[in-house]
Protein backbone atom coordinates (compact mmCIF):
# COMPACT_ATOMS: atom_id res chain seq x y z
CA UNK A 1 0.00 0.00 0.00
CA UNK A 2 1.03 3.36 -1.08
CA UNK A 3 2.12 5.76 1.61
CA UNK A 4 0.99 9.50 0.77
CA UNK A 5 3.54 12.48 1.15
CA UNK A 6 3.53 16.23 -0.19
CA UNK A 7 6.43 17.36 -1.25
CA UNK A 8 8.43 20.67 -1.45
CA UNK A 9 10.09 20.59 -4.56
CA UNK A 10 11.40 24.09 -4.78
CA UNK A 11 14.75 24.39 -6.10
CA UNK A 12 14.92 20.65 -6.58
CA UNK A 13 16.50 19.17 -9.41
CA UNK A 14 14.37 16.68 -11.48
CA UNK A 15 14.89 15.05 -14.41
CA UNK A 16 12.21 13.22 -17.09
CA UNK A 17 13.24 10.93 -19.73
CA UNK A 18 10.91 12.09 -23.06
CA UNK A 19 9.61 14.60 -24.84
CA UNK A 20 6.07 13.92 -25.63
CA UNK A 21 2.64 14.73 -24.14
CA UNK A 22 2.80 12.75 -20.85
CA UNK A 23 6.25 14.64 -20.38
CA UNK A 24 4.89 17.83 -21.20
CA UNK A 25 2.13 16.89 -18.24
CA UNK A 26 5.10 16.25 -15.61
CA UNK A 27 6.79 19.03 -16.65
CA UNK A 28 3.55 20.93 -15.88
CA UNK A 29 3.32 20.07 -12.68
CA UNK A 30 7.34 20.50 -11.82
CA UNK A 31 7.59 23.77 -12.78
CA UNK A 32 4.48 25.04 -10.59
CA UNK A 33 6.52 23.17 -7.97
CA UNK A 34 9.03 25.41 -8.66
CA UNK A 35 11.49 22.35 -9.60
CA UNK A 36 14.66 22.49 -11.40
CA UNK A 37 13.92 20.72 -14.56
CA UNK A 38 15.68 18.60 -16.87
CA UNK A 39 14.10 17.01 -19.95
CA UNK A 40 16.58 14.37 -21.68
CA UNK A 41 14.78 13.61 -25.17
CA UNK A 42 16.02 14.45 -28.67
CA UNK A 43 12.41 15.42 -29.63
CA UNK A 44 10.14 18.21 -27.29
CA UNK A 45 6.25 19.29 -27.77
CA UNK A 46 6.01 22.46 -29.23
CA UNK A 47 5.41 23.65 -25.31
CA UNK A 48 8.43 21.98 -24.29
CA UNK A 49 10.30 23.89 -27.14
CA UNK A 50 9.02 27.12 -25.47
CA UNK A 51 9.90 26.24 -21.75
CA UNK A 52 13.55 25.10 -22.87
CA UNK A 53 14.01 28.77 -25.66
CA UNK A 54 12.49 30.68 -22.41
CA UNK A 55 15.14 28.96 -20.07
CA UNK A 56 12.55 27.65 -17.90
CA UNK A 57 13.94 24.15 -18.53
CA UNK A 58 16.84 22.10 -19.25
CA UNK A 59 17.56 19.92 -21.94
CA UNK A 60 19.75 16.65 -23.22
CA UNK A 61 19.01 16.07 -26.67
CA UNK A 62 20.23 12.85 -26.88
CA UNK A 63 18.10 9.36 -26.28
CA UNK A 64 18.40 8.26 -23.07
CA UNK A 65 20.80 4.93 -23.44
CA UNK A 66 22.48 4.36 -20.16
CA UNK A 67 24.24 7.89 -19.02
CA UNK A 68 24.89 8.19 -15.68
CA UNK A 69 21.71 10.05 -14.06
CA UNK A 70 23.20 11.67 -10.80
CA UNK A 71 21.72 14.46 -8.44
CA UNK A 72 18.52 13.90 -9.15
CA UNK A 73 15.98 13.95 -6.43
CA UNK A 74 12.93 12.81 -8.50
CA UNK A 75 13.01 10.85 -12.21
CA UNK A 76 10.15 10.44 -14.21
CA UNK A 77 10.47 7.64 -17.03
CA UNK A 78 8.23 8.93 -19.96
CA UNK A 79 9.26 7.41 -23.44
CA UNK A 80 7.14 5.50 -25.05
CA UNK A 81 9.83 2.56 -25.07
CA UNK A 82 9.42 -0.16 -22.19
CA UNK A 83 13.29 -1.00 -22.09
CA UNK A 84 14.32 2.48 -22.27
CA UNK A 85 12.05 3.55 -19.27
CA UNK A 86 13.95 0.75 -17.41
CA UNK A 87 17.09 1.33 -17.95
CA UNK A 88 16.97 5.18 -17.39
CA UNK A 89 14.51 4.24 -13.55
CA UNK A 90 17.50 1.46 -12.42
CA UNK A 91 20.02 4.17 -13.06
CA UNK A 92 18.07 6.49 -11.33
CA UNK A 93 17.49 4.23 -8.69
CA UNK A 94 21.23 3.26 -8.35
CA UNK A 95 22.09 6.90 -7.78
CA UNK A 96 19.81 7.77 -5.15
CA UNK A 97 16.62 9.28 -6.87
CA UNK A 98 12.68 8.08 -6.03
CA UNK A 99 11.34 6.64 -9.85
CA UNK A 100 7.94 7.45 -10.96
CA UNK A 101 7.31 5.12 -14.68
CA UNK A 102 4.52 6.31 -17.00
CA UNK A 103 4.36 2.56 -17.96
CA UNK A 104 4.42 1.29 -14.80
CA UNK A 105 2.72 1.81 -11.94
CA UNK A 106 3.68 -0.72 -9.65
CA UNK A 107 7.48 -0.67 -10.87
CA UNK A 108 7.42 2.70 -9.44
CA UNK A 109 8.77 4.42 -6.30
CA UNK A 110 5.96 7.16 -6.37
CA UNK A 111 3.04 7.61 -8.70
CA UNK A 112 1.28 10.37 -9.79
CA UNK A 113 -2.46 11.50 -7.96
CA UNK A 114 -5.23 13.69 -10.11
CA UNK A 115 -5.52 16.85 -8.19
CA UNK A 116 -7.63 20.10 -7.68
CA UNK A 117 -6.00 23.00 -6.22
CA UNK A 118 -8.26 25.59 -4.36
CA UNK A 119 -5.45 27.92 -2.78
CA UNK A 120 -3.45 25.82 -0.33
CA UNK A 121 -5.89 23.33 -0.30
CA UNK A 122 -5.16 20.59 -2.26
CA UNK A 123 -7.27 16.99 -2.80
CA UNK A 124 -5.95 14.06 -4.94
CA UNK A 125 -7.14 10.88 -6.06
CA UNK A 126 -5.09 7.67 -6.82
CA UNK A 127 -6.37 4.35 -8.10
CA UNK A 128 -2.89 2.66 -6.83
CA UNK A 129 -2.14 2.71 -10.84
CA UNK A 130 -5.11 0.33 -11.19
CA UNK A 131 -7.47 3.08 -13.75
CA UNK A 132 -6.12 6.67 -14.08
CA UNK A 133 -9.65 7.12 -16.11
CA UNK A 134 -10.78 6.98 -12.66
CA UNK A 135 -9.02 8.76 -10.93
CA UNK A 136 -9.70 11.91 -13.77
CA UNK A 137 -13.28 11.25 -13.14
CA UNK A 138 -13.37 11.60 -9.05
CA UNK A 139 -11.21 14.63 -9.58
CA UNK A 140 -13.60 16.13 -11.75
CA UNK A 141 -16.33 15.26 -9.56
CA UNK A 142 -14.45 17.08 -6.81
CA UNK A 143 -13.70 19.97 -8.95
CA UNK A 144 -17.78 20.70 -9.36
CA UNK A 145 -18.22 19.91 -5.19
CA UNK A 146 -15.37 21.92 -3.88
CA UNK A 147 -15.53 25.34 -5.67
CA UNK A 148 -12.98 27.93 -5.25
CA UNK A 149 -14.98 28.86 -2.15
CA UNK A 150 -13.03 26.80 -0.22
CA UNK A 151 -9.33 28.64 -1.50
CA UNK A 152 -11.16 31.74 0.13
CA UNK A 153 -12.05 29.58 3.35
CA UNK A 154 -9.35 27.98 4.15
CA UNK A 155 -7.47 31.62 4.53
CA UNK A 156 -9.60 32.87 6.44
CA UNK A 157 -9.29 29.30 8.64
CA UNK A 158 -5.72 30.40 8.99
CA UNK A 159 -6.46 33.61 10.57
CA UNK A 160 -8.60 32.37 12.86
CA UNK A 161 -6.55 29.73 13.65
CA UNK A 162 -3.69 32.25 15.29
CA UNK A 163 -6.63 33.83 16.97
CA UNK A 164 -8.06 30.81 18.45
CA UNK A 165 -5.07 29.59 19.98
CA UNK A 166 -4.56 33.14 21.82
CA UNK A 167 -7.98 32.50 22.81
CA UNK A 168 -8.37 29.07 23.91
CA UNK A 169 -4.90 28.29 25.57
CA UNK A 170 -6.07 24.41 25.62
CA UNK A 171 -5.48 22.13 22.78
CA UNK A 172 -8.97 20.05 23.35
CA UNK A 173 -10.80 23.32 23.85
CA UNK A 174 -9.43 23.87 20.24
CA UNK A 175 -10.36 20.87 19.03
CA UNK A 176 -14.27 21.09 19.82
CA UNK A 177 -13.96 25.05 18.53
CA UNK A 178 -13.29 23.70 15.01
CA UNK A 179 -15.79 21.05 15.28
CA UNK A 180 -18.33 23.68 15.90
CA UNK A 181 -17.06 26.36 13.56
CA UNK A 182 -16.99 23.68 10.66
CA UNK A 183 -19.89 22.38 11.02
CA UNK A 184 -22.14 21.46 7.62
CA UNK A 185 -24.16 24.89 7.76
CA UNK A 186 -21.17 27.73 7.58
CA UNK A 187 -19.90 24.71 4.66
CA UNK A 188 -23.00 25.46 2.94
CA UNK A 189 -23.31 28.90 3.49
CA UNK A 190 -19.81 29.24 1.70
CA UNK A 191 -20.93 27.08 -1.24
CA UNK A 192 -23.42 29.18 -2.10
CA UNK A 193 -21.07 32.33 -1.83
CA UNK A 194 -22.85 33.60 1.53
CA UNK A 195 -19.65 34.85 2.50
CA UNK A 196 -21.17 37.51 5.27
CA UNK A 197 -23.41 34.90 6.84
CA UNK A 198 -20.74 31.92 6.60
CA UNK A 199 -18.39 34.64 8.87
CA UNK A 200 -21.47 35.54 11.31
CA UNK A 201 -21.33 31.67 12.18
CA UNK A 202 -18.10 31.71 12.23
CA UNK A 203 -17.90 35.00 14.86
CA UNK A 204 -20.39 33.69 16.89
CA UNK A 205 -18.67 30.14 17.26
CA UNK A 206 -15.52 32.39 18.34
CA UNK A 207 -17.54 34.75 20.65
CA UNK A 208 -18.92 31.49 22.30
CA UNK A 209 -15.19 30.53 23.17
CA UNK A 210 -13.63 33.30 23.94
CA UNK A 211 -17.00 33.38 27.16
CA UNK A 212 -15.10 30.01 28.34
CA UNK A 213 -12.99 29.64 30.82
C1 LIG B 1 0.44 4.62 -12.65
C2 LIG B 1 0.41 6.03 -13.24
C3 LIG B 1 1.88 6.44 -13.32
C4 LIG B 1 2.13 7.92 -13.24
O1 LIG B 1 2.35 8.40 -12.11
O2 LIG B 1 2.18 8.56 -14.30
C5 LIG B 1 -0.24 6.11 -14.59
C6 LIG B 1 -0.07 5.16 -15.58
C7 LIG B 1 -0.76 5.11 -16.83
N1 LIG B 1 -1.66 6.04 -17.28
C8 LIG B 1 -2.18 5.62 -18.46
C9 LIG B 1 -3.16 6.26 -19.21
C10 LIG B 1 -3.71 7.54 -18.96
N2 LIG B 1 -3.37 8.38 -17.91
C11 LIG B 1 -4.05 9.52 -18.04
C12 LIG B 1 -3.99 10.62 -17.14
C13 LIG B 1 -3.34 10.67 -15.91
N3 LIG B 1 -2.55 9.69 -15.42
C14 LIG B 1 -2.13 10.00 -14.16
C15 LIG B 1 -1.42 9.17 -13.31
C16 LIG B 1 -0.99 7.88 -13.52
N4 LIG B 1 -0.98 7.24 -14.71
C17 LIG B 1 -0.41 7.04 -12.42
C18 LIG B 1 -1.51 6.33 -11.62
C19 LIG B 1 -2.68 7.21 -11.18
C20 LIG B 1 -3.69 6.47 -10.38
O3 LIG B 1 -3.30 5.86 -9.36
O4 LIG B 1 -4.89 6.48 -10.73
C21 LIG B 1 -2.68 11.30 -13.71
C22 LIG B 1 -3.64 11.02 -12.56
C23 LIG B 1 -1.68 12.29 -13.17
C24 LIG B 1 -0.63 12.80 -14.15
O5 LIG B 1 -0.06 12.04 -14.94
O6 LIG B 1 -0.39 14.00 -14.08
C25 LIG B 1 -3.38 11.84 -14.99
C26 LIG B 1 -4.83 12.31 -14.74
C27 LIG B 1 -4.97 13.75 -15.04
C28 LIG B 1 -6.38 14.20 -14.75
O7 LIG B 1 -6.73 14.35 -13.56
O8 LIG B 1 -7.11 14.50 -15.72
C29 LIG B 1 -4.85 9.45 -19.21
C30 LIG B 1 -5.63 10.59 -19.79
C31 LIG B 1 -6.95 10.86 -19.23
O9 LIG B 1 -7.62 9.97 -18.74
O10 LIG B 1 -7.26 12.01 -19.39
C32 LIG B 1 -4.67 8.18 -19.79
C33 LIG B 1 -5.39 7.55 -20.99
C34 LIG B 1 -6.66 6.86 -20.48
C35 LIG B 1 -6.40 5.57 -19.69
O11 LIG B 1 -5.73 4.65 -20.22
O12 LIG B 1 -6.88 5.50 -18.54
C36 LIG B 1 -1.55 4.40 -18.82
C37 LIG B 1 -1.89 3.57 -20.07
C38 LIG B 1 -1.08 4.06 -21.28
C39 LIG B 1 -1.42 3.25 -22.52
O13 LIG B 1 -2.50 2.65 -22.62
O14 LIG B 1 -0.52 3.21 -23.39
C40 LIG B 1 -0.64 4.10 -17.81
C41 LIG B 1 0.29 2.93 -17.74
C42 LIG B 1 -0.37 1.81 -17.02
O15 LIG B 1 -1.39 1.28 -17.52
O16 LIG B 1 0.12 1.47 -15.97
N1 LIG C 1 1.35 7.89 -16.89
C1 LIG C 1 0.49 8.41 -17.70
O1 LIG C 1 -0.28 9.28 -17.30
C2 LIG C 1 0.40 7.94 -19.10
C3 LIG C 1 1.36 7.09 -19.57
N2 LIG C 1 1.37 6.71 -20.85
C4 LIG C 1 2.57 5.91 -21.22
O2 LIG C 1 3.65 6.86 -21.42
C5 LIG C 1 4.31 6.66 -22.66
C6 LIG C 1 4.62 8.01 -23.32
O3 LIG C 1 3.41 8.61 -23.71
P1 LIG C 1 3.42 9.92 -24.63
O4 LIG C 1 4.18 10.99 -23.98
O5 LIG C 1 2.01 10.17 -24.99
O6 LIG C 1 4.24 9.36 -25.90
P2 LIG C 1 4.87 10.16 -27.11
O7 LIG C 1 5.05 9.15 -28.19
O8 LIG C 1 4.13 11.42 -27.36
O9 LIG C 1 6.31 10.59 -26.56
C7 LIG C 1 7.36 9.72 -26.40
C8 LIG C 1 8.60 10.57 -26.21
O10 LIG C 1 9.69 9.74 -25.86
C9 LIG C 1 10.84 10.18 -26.57
N3 LIG C 1 11.81 9.09 -26.67
C10 LIG C 1 11.75 7.93 -27.35
N4 LIG C 1 12.88 7.21 -27.16
C11 LIG C 1 13.65 7.94 -26.32
C12 LIG C 1 14.94 7.75 -25.73
N5 LIG C 1 15.67 6.66 -25.95
N6 LIG C 1 15.43 8.72 -24.92
C13 LIG C 1 14.72 9.83 -24.65
N7 LIG C 1 13.51 10.06 -25.19
C14 LIG C 1 12.98 9.13 -26.01
C15 LIG C 1 10.29 10.60 -27.92
O11 LIG C 1 11.21 11.48 -28.56
C16 LIG C 1 9.03 11.33 -27.48
O12 LIG C 1 9.33 12.67 -27.12
C17 LIG C 1 3.32 5.81 -23.48
O13 LIG C 1 4.05 4.90 -24.27
C18 LIG C 1 2.47 5.09 -22.47
O14 LIG C 1 3.03 3.84 -22.16
C19 LIG C 1 0.43 7.16 -21.72
C20 LIG C 1 -0.58 7.97 -21.33
C21 LIG C 1 -0.66 8.43 -19.96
Amino acid sequence: MAYPVNLHLEGRHCAVIGGGGVAERKVRALLEAKARVTVISPVLTSWLQDRLAAGHIMQWAIPYSGQPLTGYFLVFCTTNRREVNRLAAATARQAGALVNLADDGEGSDFTIPSQVRRGDLLLTVSTGGKSPALSRRLREELAERYGSEYGLYLERLTALREEIKTVLADSKDREAFWRQALDEEILTLLKQGRFEEAEEKIQHAVSCCGIKP
